[in-house]
């Protein structure tokens, strides 16, 4: 890209975003989002590079729509699809139109608004590595962008090992020349320090920092993580007690009831250390424990989060259990292990399911566990975020608890999803005459609170990127600090050639976990049974 082009990109025109403050944190309604762009004289394009693909259909366009439903999209914008696969602009629709379940679906209007959104759909055929082919895209783009000035974002929802090509003809041959460009880089970002910073490098020798906006951490987008800053820093009772002083571990807890099928191929160069771990639980951790930031502009929480993970004491092998999910049958039904996969190696050690001790080195997290367990083909789907709060000194109730104490410590749970929820266990007096006690929930159900359904996190990613807003991507260092507590351990791993722990399809994982938990007296939070919340 030459440097008028990347000037260009730079000197972006303002988007909603000013003064640093993006509009919507100061919202409380997502219907409250007037349209981005108010501006007749710009337009925005967003080229959905790999539009074939299993995450456009499921995740991509979906979120598109649901923002143009929503009127968060600019008066001025299309849609372009690109992929090798041939297809025709009506193709595309119709793929589109078919998997566009989404949340507006049940909406008032629903279909009409369908029709005016698939209009704004178009599709080009390309190869990856084709300067020629980009410029033809260049050519279609610039025949709907008139005499506006283009504004254009890229979406690389393609394998990793094409980012790089994608990047260079698409910068050479169809950026913008009088607005911006951006490229959204999806997930994963290398496999480790060296190939993280290898693919950084090659980002920039065509795009300017700005102009990138790497690894799209969709866990940011989700609501109630979103809400994890504004439970702590907006409310008073929390952060008091947030630290060692109070705390006795923190647990981040990610499961899914079904295993990497139609994905084994991707998956098992990766496992899910990298693929949840190294990114979605450890950005959570970092923005869970990091200190208060300055304001809440992208760079100053960054900056907190980044200090976070640069506090983190080394992973120990030790501390890391990993395992991998056999064929089970239940119910007469046979659900097949992981190297049952066709595209997976029959001797395959990828783990599936990984659980991980680690801690953070500073004054308000010393000694803290934070607990991390991650797995696929598990007996449930969710992800929260579980707080153990320590025991209450001299409990004058000590006797109505027996000798497990541990039962009557406070516990705060974020369910991320699905149903999510925030509750907080305490023990309570049990009405009536004698003194009994019982443990309940103070509960905010989000689907008894709210009649809005919750964004789905691919649309706040999306709106994001468009108005320039960063504060949901992940900045290079916190890259490379994330990086940095993994990579010794992955390589461990795989030098050493560790075999994962075999659990059963649909369990509860492998009983390495609960031991890895009991070695620093911790009780897996999920693992017993509470009050429905
Ligand atoms: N799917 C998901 O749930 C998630 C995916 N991601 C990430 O998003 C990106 C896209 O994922 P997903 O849609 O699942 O990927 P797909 O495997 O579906 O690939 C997307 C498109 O890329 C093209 N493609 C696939 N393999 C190759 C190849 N070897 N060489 C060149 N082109 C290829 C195909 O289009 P065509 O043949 O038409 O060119 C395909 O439709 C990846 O980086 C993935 O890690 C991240 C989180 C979740
Ligand atoms: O990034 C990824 O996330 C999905 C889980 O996302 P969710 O929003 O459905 O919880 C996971 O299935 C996938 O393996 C991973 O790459």
């Amino acid at each position: 890209m030459d440097a008028d082009v990347k000037n260009a990109a730079i000197s972006a025109p303002p988007s909603k975003v000013e003064n640093g403050s993006p509009s919507h944190v100061i919202l409380d309604d997502f219907e409250d989002l007037s349209p981005l762009s108010e501006n007749d004289d710009s337009t925005v394009s967003i080229t959905v590079v790999g539009a074939s693909g299993d995450l456009a259909k499921k995740k991509i366009f979906p979120a598109l729509f649901a923002l143009y439903y929503e009127d968060c999209l600019p008066k001025h914008f299309t849609i372009f699809g690109y992929a090798r696969s041939k297809m025709t602009d009506a193709e595309l629709r119709n793929m589109v139109s078919r998997t566009l379940t989404c949340r507006i679906d049940k909406r008032e209007n629903c279909n009409e608004k369908m029709e005016e959104f698939l209009k704004r759909c178009f599709y080009h055929s390309g190869q990856y590595d084709s300067e020629e082919h980009f410029m033809d895209l260049d050519k279609k783009l610039k025949q709907h962008e008139g005499s506006r000035v283009s504004n254009r974002l890229f979406y690389l929802s393609i394998p990793p090992n094409i980012f790089l090509n994608v990047v260079k003809c698409a910068s050479k041959s169809a950026s913008s020349v009088n607005g911006w460009t951006r490229v959204i880089v999806e997930k994963p970002f290398g496999r480790d320090s060296e190939s993280s910073a290898a693919l950084t490098r090659g980002l920039k020798q065509y795009l300017v920092e700005d102009q990138i906006f790497r690894w799209i951490d969709h866990y940011l987008g989700k609501e109630l993580v979103e809400n994890l800053s504004v439970l702590r820093f907006s409310n008073l009772v929390f952060e008091p007690l947030w630290s060692r002083q109070y705390i006795r571990n923190v647990q981040l807890i990610f499961s899914e009831d079904f295993g990497t099928e139609g994905r084994g191929g991707y998956f098992d160069r990766y496992g899910i250390i990298r693929d949840i771990m190294q990114n979605h639980l450890l950005q959570i951790l970092a923005l869970f424990a990091m200190e208060t930031p300055i304001s809440l502009e992208a760079e100053d929480i960054r900056n907190e989060k980044v200090k976070v993970l640069r506090s983190m004491k080394p992973l120990q092998l030790e501390d890391v259990v990993i395992g991998q999910y056999k064929s089970h049958t239940k119910g007469g039904t046979t659900y097949p292990g992981y190297t049952e996969d066709k595209t997976v190696p029959n001797d395959s050690i990828t783990p599936t399911f990984a659980a991980a001790a680690l801690f953070i080195n500073n004054a308000r997290w010393d000694g803290v566990p934070f607990l991390m367990k991650a797995g696929k083909a598990l007996h449930k789907k969710g992800a929260e975020i579980r707080v153990q709060f320590r025991h209450v000194p001299g409990n004058l109730y000590k006797r109505s608890f027996g000798t497990d104490l541990d039962t009557a410590t406070n516990e705060l749970v974020i369910r991320v999803q699905p149903d999510e929820a925030i509750y907080l266990k305490i023990n309570n007096k049990i009405p009536g005459l004698g003194m009994r006690l019982d443990r309940s929930n103070l509960n905010l159900h989000y689907a008894a609170r709210y009649s809005k359904e919750i964004p789905d996190a691919y649309e706040r990613l999306l709106l994001d990127a468009i108005e320039g807003e960063r504060r949901l991507f992940i900045r290079s260092d916190e890259l490379d600090a994330a990086w940095e507590l993994f990579t010794p351990l992955l390589k461990e791993l795989e030098e050493k050639w560790i075999a994962p722990e075999l659990y059963p399809y649909g369990s509860r994982g492998p009983v390495g976990a609960h031991y890895l938990a009991a070695k620093y007296n911790v009780r897996w939070g999920d693992m017993t049974t509470e009050q429905k919340a």
